[in-house]
């Protein structure tokens, strides 16, 4: 019987997946039922289900209906983290409820770098849970599930649970439970060991009629040893009240929402824009991944995968501008705390990125034994750009810090800014000092050599900018005389070098002229005003230069050390639409806005660009960086559109404010 789309059934579009997580790790659930992506207990475990990567190869945990040909449809229950997919035939209809269940969604307390996440405060496990219910008619079913241990690179034994408990998978270094509750209740079900002669991991298949009203519940969780995951499946999943967790983690989710102060257009994809975000915190430490997964493709069956399972400074302190936006303060506070104890000598010795609980140590390696998405390879896992020097970083931490003092977060904490906090400013401020005139690899990252990048140097003015700031509004110790003058040093430095006026625009690095996305940051982190006469041709520049069909922003047109080519960046154009929005070009910028969001899979979610070419969604997924830009740019479309309003509300008022500007 051919059933489950085992035919034709390779690549899935990259966003019409949908994510759910727990934040400790998140799980990627296609449109036909399949968790393709699965990374447990943590976000950086080796995957134990990675199809998405290796169709052939890979492991997943599908359920579905048997006949292959009912598609599923999926949609977020209201305000949560929790998925539905929905299959429907004449015969029948199920409904497979997907979620990982969470206990608090607060970021607080913090507890430890080396904080052990194999079980929860309660002492019981992290887990992925599925309900499959049966809503109308009858429908039957198919669940299986192909454990493929660190990355599929492991074999491992599979042994069926008598008594239709489950199963346990162990490759001697991972230890999966599967507990099944509910089958016995069920007359038609049926459970074996599959093992094809080419496959390297057996699968346990479970075939099952349901009728209205019926359901089963498997549920999957990590053990520490063998012993450990045994008793999961024999002892705790099965009595657990996986009903009664549902109703807290869909409580959990929805009260931290409501946190939410944002009131302004286009609410609706700025919560699920949260909701993703939050997905991608990680609740012991306060650490923040760039992504949940490794090496979706920039570019369709080419070389540029990377893995996104850790901490950049960069990208975490992005998504605390994007947290500050709504109101969200906890994450900002956990965050701050992971910097603190991040482990670093001096300024020269602190990465652009960590591990999830500190780690330094993010050695690169490709895997070899995987094909990739759609042949993309290699898959990476590590990342080569943790030992690269990239002096923006300096100013977004220093920003980072610079946000949560201007939050009112250190009284709201019982917190101070002097003291450790200070002493790391300052130690970052005085290396910014020491080191500005030096090249690096930019923001990009760009495997091709040093260079003067005009993005790094604004970076470094902010980090002496913010620094001052901290010290003249606080009475801190710190050496102002010579941070302004490097200040003021750098800005003219940048005036002079990063822009050129035959070309009319900042260019990506000193002496060439060529140009780069980033640079639309610079009025956002304000060091130039967004109607500058050199800003607005930047702007018109860049649209002229980087811009696809559909006005999506590339990066970068300039070589970068890297074979291939790359789709558009959604960053970048939710970048330049926060620029058209504070020139007060509010038409175009909503437009661009709104044809992006058409981009968004079906849920909502964005992975990092856009092919231009066939329109589809490219790198890493959900990516944290586009999120964070979509809820900027509505935030600062609702602004633009409030002064605009203000502007024509009456003329004498208009004309009274505008001078006042
Ligand atoms: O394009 C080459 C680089 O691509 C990745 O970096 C990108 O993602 C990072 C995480 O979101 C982001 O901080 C950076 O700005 C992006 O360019 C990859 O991680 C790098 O290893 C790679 O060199």
């Amino acid at each position: 019987m051919v059933g489950m789309n085992e035919l034709n059934r390779t690549y899935l579009p990259i966003n019409s997946y949908g994510v759910i997580g727990d934040c400790h790790s998140a799980v990627l659930v296609s449109p036909d039922g399949s968790v393709d992506w699965g990374c447990l207990p943590d976000f950086d475990s080796p995957a134990i289900f990675c199809r998405l990567l290796d169709a052939e190869r890979g492991g997943y945990f599908q359920i579905a209906p048997t006949e292959g040909n009912i598609p599923g449809s999926q949609r977020y229950l209201r305000g949560s983290n929790v998925l539905q997919t929905r299959f429907a035939s004449i015969a029948g209809e199920i409904v497979l409820t997907d979620f990982m269940p969470v206990e608090t969604l607060s970021a607080w307390p913090y507890k430890a770098m080396n904080n052990n996440t194999w079980t929860r405060e309660d002492g019981s496990c992290h887990c992925l849970v599925r309900i499959v219910e049966c809503v109308h008619g009858e429908m039957s079913v198919t669940m299986r599930l192909k454990v493929s241990p660190n990355y599929a690179a492991d074999p491992c034994a599979v042994e069926l649970i008598p008594e239709h408990l489950g199963a346990f998978i162990s490759s001697g270094k991972q230890h999966v439970a599967l507990a099944i509750v509910g089958a016995h209740l069920l007359p038609s079900y049926t459970v074996q060991v599959v093992q094809e002669n080419n496959e390297a991991h057996a699968t346990v298949v479970a075939q099952v009629t349901l009728r209205e009203g019926e359901r089963l519940l498997f549920a999957v969780g990590m053990g520490r040893t063998a012993q450990s995951a045994r008793r999961l499946v024999e002892e705790e999943l099965p009595t657990r009240n996986f009903d009664a967790e549902l109703a807290h983690t869909l409580h959990a989710w929805r009260k931290w929402i409501v946190g939410s102060s944002y009131q302004g257009p286009y609410a609706e994809w700025v919560e699920r824009s949260a909701l993703a975000l939050k997905l991608m915190t990680y609740a012991p430490t306060g650490a923040i991944v760039a992504a949940p997964t490794t090496s979706l493709p920039e570019d369709m069956g080419g070389v540029r995968n990377w893995d996104y399972r850790f901490t950049w400074l960069r990208d975490a302190t992005f998504t605390l501008y994007a947290f500050n936006v709504l109101g969200f303060t906890e994450e900002a506070r956990a965050f701050t705390h992971w910097l603190r104890r991040l482990s670093y000598a001096n300024g020269e010795d602190l990465q652009i990125m960590y591990g999830i609980r500190g780690e330094r140590d993010l050695t690169e390696f490709e895997l070899h034994h995987l094909s990739g998405y759609c042949n993309s390879s290699p898959v990476r896992i590590g990342n080569g750009a943790a030992e690269q020097k990239q002096m923006d970083v300096f100013g977004e931490v220093l920003d980072c810090i610079h946000l949560y003092r201007r939050q009112g977060c250190f009284e709201r904490y019982g917190e101070t800014l002097e003291g450790p906090l200070w002493s790391m400013m300052r130690t970052l401020v005085d290396h910014v000092c020491a080191h500005w005139q030096e090249p690096d690899s930019g923001i990009w990252e760009v495997r091709g050599g040093l260079r003067h990048f005009v993005y790094s140097k604004v970076m470094c003015w902010v980090a002496l900018d913010r620094g001052i700031r901290a010290a003249e509004q606080m009475h801190l110790e710190a050496d102002l005389v010579r941070w302004i003058a490097v200040r003021d040093q750098i800005r003219a430095d940048i005036l002079m070098n990063g822009y050129d006026t035959n070309l009319g625009a900042f260019t990506q690095s000193y002496g060439d002229a060529t140009l780069d996305a980033s640079n639309l940051l610079l009025p956002l982190v304000g060091f130039i005003a967004p109607d500058d006469p050199r800003m607005r041709s930047t702007v018109d520049r860049t649209i002229e230069q980087l811009t696809d069909e559909h006005g999506f922003v590339y990066r970068y047109h300039a070589e970068d050390g890297l074979d291939g080519s790359e789709g558009t960046f959604a960053i970048c154009t939710f970048w330049l639409v926060d620029n058209l929005a504070m020139q007060g070009r509010i038409d175009e910028a909503r437009s661009l806005f709104e044809r992006l969001l058409t981009y968004a899979g079906r849920l909502g979610l964005f992975s990092e660009e856009i092919d231009s070419v066939n329109s589809t969604a490219l790198g890493n997924y959900p990516q944290a960086f586009t999120h964070i830009a979509l809820i900027n740019s509505a935030n600062n479309l609702r602004k633009a559109e409030i002064r605009m309003a203000e502007q024509h509300t009456d003329p004498l008022i208009a004309a009274i404010r505008l001078q006042q500007q």
